[in-house]
């Protein structure tokens, strides 16, 4: 079996039960915190910066060590460098010395996908972030918020069964950013893979996920989530003139501000 299958043959999301993670004689950064992600679940993960966010993403990515609690990815521990998890960071990470499908062509390599496959899956990924005109191109000589969309191309063509996206979208300005929620969209809701999404957007949070998951200050791990029960398909321009996405937006900012207090 390849990886791609055995990716998808035993997904059963993320299960965080009783964490604490404390760095040397440090106060824990969190303890007690539980977290369950559905297999095909979007969450977005919120919280004042410094709250820990990006240490429980580390956690479940096996980077950081779990002395107290529990973690499940797929019914397995956390492990650096598992085949079935993919990340994408705010630094794109793309081979400087690669084009753009070359980037997407060596994904594909490093996940087992046979050779003869490689150039249809990559162009299908880079036509879906409509960088059709740029699959030659090296990464210098695109904009940011389009070496990201690469980044997602890539992350989406090796189909793995859990993503995890740590602010990749925190250095675009705001219009670049609907563009990226749209393309991101899109892939999810054709792939419905399970998604943890850290951000400082609460906007972009409710704009892509199905729970908004918020943390607060002061060790508290998390105090709040938000259920965004907006129909899908979305899209992020329309989404900025509909009601409920403001009211959701409202309950979210509020809980966001309760757990800085
Ligand atoms: N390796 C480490 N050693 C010691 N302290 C650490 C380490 N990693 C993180 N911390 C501390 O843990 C706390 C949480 O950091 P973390 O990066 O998880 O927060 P965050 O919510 O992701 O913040 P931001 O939104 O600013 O990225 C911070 O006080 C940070 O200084």
């Amino acid at each position: 079996m390849g990886q791609r299958s055995m990716a998808a043959a035993r997904e059963s999301g993320i299960s965080v039960s009783n964490l604490a993670i404390a760095f040397g004689k440090m106060p824990p950064i969190f303890a007690n915190l539980d977290l369950r992600i559905a297999p095909g679940e979007f969450v977005a993960l919120v919280g004042a910066s410094g709250c820990g966010k990006t240490t429980l993403m580390n956690a479940i990515a096996g980077l950081v060590r779990v002395e107290e609690g529990n973690i499940q990815v797929n019914s397995l521990p956390p492990a650096a460098g598992r085949p079935d998890i993919a990340y994408v960071l705010a630094r794109d990470a793309l081979l400087p010395w690669r084009t753009v499908r070359e980037n997407v062509e060596y994904a594909l390599m490093l996940s087992g996908v046979p050779k003869a496959e490689w150039k249809s899956i990559a162009l299908d990924y880079i036509a879906r972030v409509d960088l059709t005109a740029h699959a030659d191109f090296l990464p210098a000589r695109l904009s940011h918020g389009q070496r990201q969309r690469v980044a997602l191309a890539r992350a989406f063509a090796v189909n793995r069964s859990v993503y995890m996206l740590d602010e990749p979208f925190s250095a675009l300005d705001a219009q670049t950013k609907l563009v990226l929620h749209d393309q991101l969209l899109a892939l999810w809701e054709q792939s419905r893979k399970t998604v943890i999404f850290v951000t400082h957007d609460i906007g972009e949070a409710v704009t892509l996920a199905d729970r908004v998951v918020v943390m607060g200050t002061k060790g508290r791990g998390i105090v709040d989530e938000i259920r965004v029960p907006l129909p899908r398909p979305r899209s992020a321009g329309d989404l900025q003139e509909n009601e409920a996405f403001h009211e959701i937006f409202r309950q979210a900012w509020h809980a966001l501000r309760k757990g800085m207090s």
